[in-house]
């Protein structure tokens, strides 16, 4: 069996390189075979039976002409909208993505934000109320983490409040309308790309929603590029506007509109979810849905091949503060060291260059908080710090 995969999935050689020796038929030699992403063609993947890729490659007709054998496509990441899923289904081509998979990394990057910028302008993080765009898996995981610090957040998400109107559903939570969730000190965008139908999400906040914004509000972006009109957003900034601006994605990656990059407050290159654990995630769900196809019983597992975090440890005796939130969150993951890289280093190496170089980053769970006698609060527990085992 030939299994091809995008160079930038971290442990596919470990999860993957049996599986294409056992599944191999007499006198098939069973092959693992990088590719880059962005530059894949169709004679490359001609033979494969297995292509596994991320957000960068697309995968439709243009792709896959030349290929007759292919049985399944694994996408090592949530968005899909670079797969034309009805291509693959017409050809009776499994598909699989990896839903979730980075879910806490991009809470994660938004938090860290957050810290940043309230440190940057005084900013009381419980006076503000984060209104979250998309209530799946990135806005779910980035309100619990509000929860645990008591942030107010509300969510809109009108495919959701569909389903709860329906009554077929078990969640419970209130949900709120675009206007009022634009009108929230912060707001945070986690949908997916979608053109046209009921709920589209293309350029959700063009020129019109972004004349409703405030001088005083923060609008982060880690979803798609394609949500915000990035020309709308620099005439905005443009004419003097005061809002705080965190892109992660920018229209037509891999070029970026050079001009917004100054009007920016963290600017980073679509590595939001890069974390190592999101990244592996990614790939640790793809081996497990092919091995369900092959009808193999999965061996590995990504607790297997995660190194220990290079700060493991880490003890509080003091009450939980924002202080310490700033000091907790940065030493796992502080934004602003990607925001530099890209500021200094995006016109030097390239877009896909800054993504494929990603330094390692790691979760809050890699992290062991120990909470000694005046540490009264388990709030980094809560925010997704690890217990100790016992
Ligand atoms: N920057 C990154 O590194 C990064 C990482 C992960 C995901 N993403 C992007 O973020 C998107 C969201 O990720 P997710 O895991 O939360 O996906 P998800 O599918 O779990 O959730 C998306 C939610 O958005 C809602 N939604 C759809 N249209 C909407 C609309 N018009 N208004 C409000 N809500 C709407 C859906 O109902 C769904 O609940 C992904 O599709 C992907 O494109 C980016
Ligand atoms: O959709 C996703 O999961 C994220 O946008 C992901 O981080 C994309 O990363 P890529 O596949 O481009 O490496």
């Amino acid at each position: 069996m030939k299994i091809y995969f995008d160079e930038n999935m971290p442990f596919a050689k470990e999860f993957f390189t049996e599986l294409c020796l056992l599944h191999s038929d007499a006198g098939e030699k069973g092959e693992l075979i990088a590719f880059s992403g962005r530059t894949l063609t169709a004679e490359q993947v001609a033979d494969a039976d297995v292509l596994l890729v991320r957000s960068i490659t697309q995968v439709n007709e243009e792709l896959l002409h030349l290929n007759t054998k292919l049985s399944f496509v694994g996408s090592a990441t949530i968005g899909t909208d670079h797969i034309d899923l009805e291509y693959l289904e017409r050809r009776n081509v499994t598909f699989h993505s990896a839903p979730g998979c980075n879910a806490i990394s991009v809470a994660e990057y938004v938090l860290s934000a957050l810290v940043v910028l309230a440190e940057r302008y005084l900013i009381n993080l419980a006076d503000l109320t984060v209104g979250i765009v998309g209530g799946g898996n990135t806005g779910t995981r980035l309100s619990e983490k509000l929860q645990a610090l008591s942030i107010n957040y509300k969510i809109c998400d009108p495919i959701l409040e569909q389903k709860q109107a329906e009554g077929n559903t078990t969640d419970e939570r209130t949900y709120s309308s675009l206007t009022e969730v634009l009108a929230c000190n912060v707001i945070s965008l986690h949908v997916p790309k979608v053109e046209g139908g009921q709920h589209p999400t293309y350029q959700l906040i063009n020129a019109k929603n972004l004349a409703l914004l405030r001088d005083d509000q923060i609008l982060i972006s880690a979803c798609r590029g394609d949500v915000i009109d990035n020309h709308a957003l620099l005439a905005l900034k443009e004419s003097g506007h005061g809002l705080k601006v965190v892109l992660d994605v920018w229209q037509g990656e891999p070029d970026v509109l050079a001009a917004l990059i100054p009007f920016t407050e963290i600017a980073t290159a679509h590595i939001a979810g890069y974390s190592l654990e999101g990244k592996a995630r990614g790939s640790e769900m793809l081996y497990q849905a092919l091995c369900q196809q092959l009808a193999v019983e999965p061996v590995y597992q990504l607790t297997n091949f995660l190194p220990s975090a290079s700060i493991p440890m880490v003890e509080i005796n003091a009450e939980f503060n924002q202080i310490l939130l700033n000091q907790l969150v940065k030493m796992v993951y502080d934004v602003r060291r990607d925001d530099a890289i890209f500021r200094q280093q995006l016109f030097i190496q390239g877009f896909d260059s800054l993504r494929k170089n990603y330094p390692i980053r790691r979760e809050f769970s890699a992290v062991e908080v120990t909470l000694l006698p005046n540490a009264f609060s388990d709030v980094p527990h809560r925010l997704g710090f690890s217990k100790k085992s016992n």
